[in-house]
């Protein structure tokens, strides 16, 4: 199942610089682990905004939403997921 997310970060102007990279250098290993797994297909940076879109290829609802929940900086994002389907004019055919 795939599923396009946006994710928005926040992080807290006062929160001390040495907490916030501890977290970001969490974040950066799980993203890169879950992108090795191919659960994490894509990760974009929406240019000129602390934000990226990702396509998530995972088995169930449940699945993204643990994964969501245990990104380092989730308590610090707005998240939104739209699910996606087949294209039928698509070439790709991992695109499923
Ligand atoms: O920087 C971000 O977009 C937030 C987050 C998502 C993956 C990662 O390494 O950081």
């Amino acid at each position: 199942m795939l599923f396009h997310v946006r994710m928005d970060v926040n992080i807290p102007l006062d929160m001390d610089a040495a907490v916030a990279a501890e977290i970001k250098a969490r974040e950066k290993a799980y993203s890169q682990g879950l992108q090795r797994s191919g659960k994490w297909r894509h990760i974009w940076r929406l240019a000129g905004e602390y934000a990226n879109y990702s396509v998530f290829d995972v088995d169930s609802n449940q699945e993204l939403h643990d994964i969501l929940t245990e990104l380092p900086l989730y308590p610090y994002m707005r998240i939104s997921v739209q699910p996606l389907c087949r294209h039928p004019s698509s070439i790709r055919e991992d695109d499923r």
